[in-house]
């Protein structure tokens, strides 16, 4: 085999190939050859599944080689279906004139395309930024860096691994970079959703990030960004660059500062409690969630910044009020909103734009949209600066125009500039002597050449002149035969035809060596001054940055207004108290997802850490007990983001933590494991927690046996009451064993959701009133959901014995018993078959039960109907 490949010639372009491919082993090559990208070997394999293009074969020194291409003009078309198939994409371009050398031409790697570093259009999504994240394991913290090369933001912080791990939920980077060595260790704490990449670990060096920062930034030191003690921030900032560098991304002038994440400013919410709250994702692609209903921004850039408010809701009371404020005016001045809206809109991607413009990436069309845009900021400006509120004159103060910038684009470009520059057209008329001369000489050939013929007509008394060109010599002007008499002297004779004479002139050779390749020249022409006015702009990359932060801000400001006006939303009081009051409060999400003619119930929740500190919500299933702790989160989420909030009024002391859990039954079929999951989870809510927590729990301790998950929510209510912390916690349960807690207790509560208990069914009001509920109604909700009558039997009688034979000073006695043994049997239903359970129950000899066995199995009984419930659903 060896040596039969010896012998085998590889032509110059596969060893060319082949050289390249090599340095970018990671890599899918697209190998630009004439007007052709082309990929080969298991590239080409790849490629043509991917984009669905013909795989073919070539010869490559005797062996066969796969290949696939397209035309090099449709890769942006081809390029952004490879990297959202999470490949890592190398353009090898021709990095010289074929028509300019004799040898084969030069090539190189001009760009490599990640998902996290991405500046096509077709691979961004316009309201979410696309971050490339590089991650350091520091030696007792990590170190995280967060960039988005399509907007210039570069943000970085440190902290420890769940710290880390909400950063990853919030800022969802499409690519993360990590040290070789880190792998396994960030699977093992991470999990595996991310799109990673690793880095050789001394690019992971404290020393090599710092100068690296400096160097880019050209200062002296990173303390003007205040991140200079951030030595593991720092480290993975550094990691970032280096990566932009080795995907060739060098321009990056709008990149011009790195911020620290302020965590401290910001609600502490853990990655549970953001999936809890369907925030901006669910599990379910098909839920609606809090994002969809109060999106409503108009801008690229305010849809953007409005996700990172609701990823990072404020703290600072003053901030949080100057929000409300501006609302509130613009609520109020319906004409002031809609001008505002009106002018927003006009307002392109500015973010997106100018980086576009630092990378070198933006064509002149886009440069004509972003001086449009600047425009679109002068009535902006003036109307913030004429409101009556004060945040909005700030806002107003600090816009800015640029009107240099625009004088000058507007000089330079055509307002009907092209995407592509080869089109023409895009340098304005006027703006270049030398140019509009090209011009005139390429668009009046036709009419200079007419005027010529008509004054050589006239001259010479030729009747039938003609004035064409060939590829041989040119412009001629052709004689017929009868007039070749007539022909002046100075003509020159260039070829004879059967019934006529082709002759030159000294003006047509003169016209002709102006107009040839007048269209070339017109084209390097536009291209040199498009150039120079790119390089002229760069220094407003700063100025319109700020502008597009403003207009982002005002964008989400107008967004909370009209959301409140669509919604019927009011202005929250949010002060230093510790005080919950919600009053007419509803869920921002369901109320939208109701069937025509159902309105929402709203209820009032009141939370305070002197007497009612823990509310205990029982009602039966599906009468709304995780509605109402899920709508107190999202009201405190969104009037600390600056939101007003779906409720009649809201009194918030602020908030700065809010834990959520919900019990682990709607993932039996995870296995025993999951039970401990939902105990490490509620774990962690319990050594965090603080005098301004929210802490919800959802049915916790559902994930164990009736008997043992008692036990564990009465320890862990029993908890957070003694704790000095006094967190304020709403717990839905379906245990009502746990009101008697109440009387032990002094700041616990008991409310229930209330229902109507008809003949043989049950009517939700979904009202939350004061008291325990006696009944958890399961077997009324098994029969909604189309439960065999005989199983509905069974179980009610087994329902009949439980409250029977089962007191509550039994249960309190078995509970003290089980939190000292702490022996959990974890019982669980493996992944139960509806046709079995049916059996089961079916078998029962209830005479022979214990009342706690009983209440486990009404407990299966429900579990398989929340199942059942949510499959046919
Ligand atoms: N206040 C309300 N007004 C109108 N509909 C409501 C209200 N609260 C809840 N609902 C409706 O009832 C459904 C069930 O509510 P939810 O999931 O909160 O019940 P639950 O008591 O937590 O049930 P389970 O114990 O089975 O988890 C919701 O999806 C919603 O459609």
């Amino acid at each position: 085999m060896a040596a039969s490949s010896k012998t085998k010639k590889v032509t110059p372009l596969m060893q060319q190939y082949n050289a390249i491919k090599t340095k970018h082993p990671d890599a899918l090559l697209l190998f630009r050859v004439g007007d052709f990208y082309e990929t080969f070997g298991e590239d080409a394999i790849k490629a043509s599944k991917i984009l669905g293009i013909i795989l073919t074969h070539r010869n490559n020194g005797g062996d066969k080689t796969e290949l696939a291409g397209f035309p090099h003009h449709s890769l942006n078309t081809y390029l952004p279906k490879l990297v959202k198939a999470g490949q890592r994409v190398a353009i090898c371009d021709q990095l010289e004139d074929p028509k300019q050398t004799k040898t084969i031409v030069k090539r190189g790697v001009t760009e490599l395309v990640t998902p996290g570093v991405a500046l096509n259009d077709d691979i961004l999504s316009a309201k979410n930024n696309n971050f490339l994240c590089a991650l350091h394991f520091g030696r007792n913290k990590f170190g995280i860096s967060f960039l988005d090369i399509s907007t210039g933001e570069f943000l970085t912080s440190e902290g420890s691994a769940e710290q880390v791990d909400k950063l990853l939920q919030n800022f969802a980077p499409n690519e993360i970079l990590l040290s070789k060595n880190h792998r396994k260790e960030f699977l093992e704490i991470f999990g595996s959703q991310f799109h990673t990449f690793f880095l050789e670990d001394w690019i992971f060096q404290e020393d090599y990030a710092n100068e690296s920062l400096k160097n880019h930034f050209k200062t002296k030191s990173l303390q003007g960004f205040g991140i200079q003690h951030l030595n593991c921030g720092i480290i993975a900032s550094g990691a970032v660059l280096h990566y932009l560098s080795e995907t060739q991304h060098r321009q990056l002038q709008h990149i011009n500062k790195i911020q620290r994440i302020a965590e401290e400013e910001y609600v502490w919410m853990d990655r549970f409690t953001i999936r809890n709250l369907e925030l901006y994702q669910s599990n379910n692609i098909n839920a609606v969630t809090l994002l969809d209903v109060i999106d409503k921004t108009i801008s690229a850039m305010g849809g953007r910044l409005l996700k990172r408010w609701l990823a990072l809701p404020l703290k600072n009371i003053h901030t949080i009020q100057q929000r409300h404020q501006v609302v509130s005016h613009l609520k109020e001045k319906e004409a002031s909103l809609n001008k505002a809206q009106h002018w927003i809109k006009q307002v392109c991607d500015l973010e997106r734009l100018i980086s576009k413009l630092a990378t070198g990436k933006i064509n002149p069309k886009e440069v004509v949209l972003l001086k449009n845009s600047l425009e679109a900021i002068i009535p902006i400006k003036q109307l913030a600066l004429e409101s009556t509120n004060d945040s909005l004159q700030h806002i107003g103060e600090q816009l800015n125009a640029c009107e240099t910038l625009r004088t000058k684009i507007k000089t330079v470009l055509n307002e009907e500039a092209p995407v592509n520059i080869a089109k023409g057209s895009t340098i304005a008329q006027g703006y270049s002597v030398a140019l509009d001369e090209l011009r005139d000489l390429a668009f009046s050939s036709k009419d200079y050449l007419d005027k010529m013929l008509v004054r050589e007509t006239k001259e010479t008394g030729i009747s039938s002149l003609k004035i064409a060109s060939n590829n041989v010599f040119g412009y001629y002007i052709e004689v017929r035969n009868t007039h070749k008499d007539k022909v002046p002297e100075s003509w020159i004779r260039k070829q004879t035809l059967v019934n006529a004479e082709r002759y030159i002139t000294e003006e047509l050779k003169e016209y002709e060596t102006k107009i040839l390749g007048a269209e070339e020249r017109i084209y390097s022409l536009e291209q040199q001054l498009f150039e120079q006015l790119l390089v002229w702009m760069q220094e407003y990359i700063a100025p319109v940055q700020k502008n597009a932060q403003l207009i982002a801000q005002l964008d989400c400001l107008c967004g909370f207004a009209q959301l409140a006006k669509e919604n019927d939303y009011v202005m929250p009081a949010i002060d230093e108290s510790t005080d919950l009051d919600i009053k007419g409060g509803r869920h921002p999400v369901i109320e939208k997802q109701l069937p025509l003619g159902k309105s929402y119930v709203p209820n009032d929740v009141l939370l305070n850490r002197e007497e009612q500190q823990i509310i205990m919500i029982t009602g039966p299933n599906m009468s709304g007990k995780s509605a109402i702790l899920r709508q107190t989160a999202l009201t405190v989420l969104l009037a600390q983001m600056g939101s007003f909030v779906p409720a009649s009024s809201a009194k918030i002391g602020v908030v700065d933590k809010i834990f959520t859990r919900v019990g682990a039954s709607d993932n039996i079929s995870m296995g025993e494991s999951t039970f401990m999951v939902e105990m490490n989870e509620t774990a962690s809510i319990l050594n965090n927690l603080s005098e301004r927590s929210l802490v919800l729990l959802d049915e916790i301790g559902r994930g164990t046996s009736t008997y043992d998950g008692i036990s564990i929510a009465w320890a862990i209510s029993e908890y957070l009451h003694e704790h000095p912390a006094r967190a304020k916690t709403l717990f839905a349960t379906h245990y009502h064993e746990l009101n008697e807690m109440m009387n032990t207790f002094g700041r616990i509560r008991n409310y229930n959701v209330s229902v109507k208990e008809l003949k043989n069914n049950v009517l939700f009001l979904r009202k939350l009133v004061p008291g325990g509920s006696e009944h958890s109604f399961g077997i009324h909700v098994a029969k909604m959901a189309g439960m065999p009558q005989q199983v509905i039997q069974k179980a009610n009688k087994i329902l009949k014995k439980l409250e029977k034979s089962h007191s509550s000073e039994e249960m309190t006695d078995k509970l003290q018993v089980s939190q000292n043994e702490m022996q959990l049997s974890f019982f669980n239903l493996d992944d139960p078959l509806l046709e079995e359970i049916k059996e089961e129950i079916l078998h029962l000899d209830i005479d022979t039960l214990t009342p706690v066995e009983a209440l486990m199995k009404l407990n299966e009984i429900k579990r398989l109907l929340s199942k059942k419930k949510k499959a046919s659903s």
